[in-house]
């Protein structure tokens, strides 16, 4: 097989997530936009819980970027020591809300709440983080459903780079439910040959070095190196990994960025490439959720 990969109209290798996940925000507030003169308007209902400052940060971007793309938005922020019964009973209301198709519970939860019975009662056709078992079972079966938004983020910035991928070999480093389970579906529906490498696989380098693709998804900064790659590889890097630096902190990835550059064919920098198209799918997704609930006359 020719391993040199097809890149798509990109001469450049970094892959700049900026400005793909602009241009998905256009089309989705092109499309908003139609919905409206048909007398509908999708809704989004963003939950936080606790005062993690991160998580304030994303929720705040999600209500930024929802307003900008015409989507009508609400933030419920609970306090951290919200029961986890008046949680369930606020996504029981958001269930019943006609006027919310999307229904989001920003994560990680405080500790003692157990996810797998919020994101469970989310309605799966409101589940616009793509969490829910219904969601989670429809896309390993190929069918099409919500998906979580990082990794429907990545194969955006895969199709735009590299065109087909049929017959690429991928590895997914990292098997968590957000990223890596779903990252590997969602390439495999697309025709690759799909490796999940994780803490427990023998000789991980070896098998990142016969990647075509590689998503890197494991949180463990600067952690892939040049040698863990073959020349051409294209490179999507979730990880983001605030370390220590003379200014105080900075943003890096799971791959060594500078060390890889000159190996690979392209890749994803940290901050700017994944990380701003999550946000972007997410008002893809409230959009897809709005038409379907809207077509079934919800
Ligand atoms: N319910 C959910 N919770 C979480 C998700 C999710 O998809 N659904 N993903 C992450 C956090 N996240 C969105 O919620 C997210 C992370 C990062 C970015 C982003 O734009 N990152 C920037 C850097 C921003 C910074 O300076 O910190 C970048 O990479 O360029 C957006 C959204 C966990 N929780």
């Amino acid at each position: 097989m020719n391993t040199q990969l097809a890149l798509q109209d990109a001469p450049f290798k970094r892959i700049d997530g900026k400005r793909a996940s602009a241009r998905v925000l256009s089309e989705v507030a092109e499309q908003v936009k139609q919905l409206q003169q048909q007398g509908a308007q999708p809704g989004l209902a963003v939950v936080l819980i606790g005062e993690d400052p991160a998580s304030q940060v994303y929720v705040r971007n999600k209500v930024l970027r929802a307003a900008e793309v015409g989507i009508y938005s609400l933030e419920h922020k609970l306090a951290a020591d919200t029961t986890q019964a008046d949680l369930l009973a606020l996504i029981d209301s958001l269930n019943n809300d006609p006027q919310i198709h999307g229904i989001l519970v920003q994560l990680p939860l405080p500790e003692g709440m157990d996810e797998t019975r919020v994101l469970e009662s989310i309605n799966p056709l409101k589940d616009v983080d793509g969490f829910h078992s219904s969601n989670v079972g429809g896309l390993s079966q190929g069918r099409k459903v919500l998906t979580p938004c990082t990794p429907a983020g990545c194969m955006r910035l895969l199709h735009d780079t590299c065109g087909d991928l049929s017959g690429l070999h991928a590895v997914v480093v990292g098997r968590s439910n957000i990223v890596g389970k779903p990252m590997a579906a969602l390439l495999l529906q697309a025709n690759c040959s799909v490796t999940l490498v994780h803490s427990r696989s023998r000789d991980i380098e070896r098998l990142c070095r016969d990647a075509d693709i590689l998503v890197a998804a494991v949180g463990r900064p600067k952690m892939i190196k040049r040698d863990w790659l073959k020349s051409g590889a294209v490179v999507i890097d979730v990880g983001i990994n605030r370390i220590a630096s003379d200014s105080g902190t900075r943003l890096v990835g799971d791959v060594d960025y500078e060390d890889v550059y000159d190996q690979v064919a392209a890749i994803t920098p940290v901050p700017g490439g994944v990380g701003p198209m999550t946000i972007a799918m997410l008002m893809q997704n409230t959009l897809d959720a709005a038409r379907m609930q809207l077509s079934k006359g919800e």
